[in-house]
């Protein structure tokens, strides 16, 4: 029995917070009008970090995981600057929502309950197709973790680094930095071209600092350009802002393979603290399980034995099982992130804080 990809099984349902003030005031997404899609100059395999002017165009994923064959783009454009400018404002408007937690001084999230416009943008099928063009072997959607749809880091001088070395708990992120950083020293984007565990390794080693030489800085193209990446498969961080002219703001956009047998790279230990997780977290595993008995049930595979027809079930069992004891805490699938205060790995022990305005 082939494996399907699934391009045809319904994207979970948006979710409504009554604690959550939702604001109608809003221009309408359109993506006429917000978007302006352009292609990276070059992009980056995670075979050997090999820089190619674009990703090759084949039938099905490189890995035999499932993974993307993308490591990361050079930068693009997503946004138009009317997109841009409504973006904005609406981030003006979120900064009233900004929290910290231990891996980040400020940030904002849970915007896409508050925002149609975010919801819009992250679920826009024109930018997904966009970004599953350029991995040249995934297709791939939105995260099924609203909480997580337009997540917005911040970074404010004299504050610690903006994000601490980590891999990211959804497969695939879109970065767009949305500020002027021509007059900012600090808050780089810092890459480790190495597996993970090397990276983690290396990290250790240096206590945080790691040399140059195995660094790669990121280098956005300015305001409204954007990076794609396959986060949970690159170690990566973000260096305290020094000095800026004003604060250091990407808006990140999480997505995944449409694939629902691909290994499961979502995570729900990041989330674990926060009340929307243990839903969302449900509804995603119920989106895999559903989507893979879907295919099963679609009857584009007669006629599978019985014991093809069973492994097929108790792929579903054991995800919805997965999703029981994580949310039971009986497992964990947690990966944490380096800290570089305590110099060691450190995990999301509690639910993030508001951020205090005397910080700033
Ligand atoms: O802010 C950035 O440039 C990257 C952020 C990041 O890695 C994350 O939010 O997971
Ligand atoms: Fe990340």
């Amino acid at each position: 029995m082939n494996v399907h990809t699934n391009g045809n099984y319904p994207i979970a349902p948006l979710l409504f917070d009554s604690e959550s003030e939702f604001y109608v005031d809003e221009p309408i997404y359109d993506p006429d009008i917000h978007l302006q899609l352009t292609e990276p100059e070059f992009v980056v395999l995670l075979d050997s970090f090999k820089h190619v002017p674009k990703a090759p165009q084949l039938n099905k994923s490189a890995s035999p995981t499932g993974q993307s064959q993308l490591a990361y783009t050079g930068p693009f454009r997503v946004l138009s600057d009317e997109g841009y400018r409504v973006l904005h404002s609406i981030l003006q408007r979120e900064m009233a929502y900004r929290i910290s937690d231990v891996r980040h001084p400020a940030k904002i999230r849970f915007g896409a309950y508050r925002s149609k416009w975010l919801q819009e943008f992250n679920r826009c099928p024109r930018i997904a197709e966009h970004l599953s063009r350029i991995t040249g072997d995934v297709q791939i959607m939105p995260t099924t973790l609203q909480s997580n749809y337009s997540h917005t880091n911040l970074g404010y001088a004299g504050f610690d680094r903006v994000d601490q070395f980590h891999r990211d708990s959804v497969p695939y992120v879109l970065i767009l930095l949305a500020c002027d950083m021509t007059e900012t020293i600090g808050g780089e984007l810092q890459l480790i071209e190495r597996s993970p565990d090397e990276a983690f390794r290396l990290i250790e080693q240096y206590g945080g600092k790691v040399p140059k030489e195995f660094i790669r800085t990121i280098d956005y193209l300015g305001t409204n350009s954007c990076v794609f990446m396959q986060g949970s498969q690159i170690v990566h961080g973000v260096t305290n802002v020094e000095s800026c002219k004003e604060p250091r703001i990407t808006v990140v956009n999480s997505y995944m393979p449409t694939n629902p047998f691909v290994d499961d790279l979502t995570r729900y230990d990041t989330f674990r603290k926060e009340k929307t997780a243990p839903l969302e977290f449900a509804m995603h595993k119920i989106w895999r399980a559903g989507a893979q008995m879907f295919d099963l049930g679609s009857g584009k595979h007669p006629w599978p034995t019985p014991e093809q027809v069973v492994e097929r079930l108790n792929k579903s069992i054991e995800e919805l099982e997965h999703c029981r004891d994580l949310l039971l805490e009986k497992t964990t699938d947690r990966i944490g992130f380096y800290d570089e205060k305590t110099k060691k790995m450190s995990f999301f022990e509690t639910a993030p804080t508001a951020f205090k305005v005397e910080d700033e």
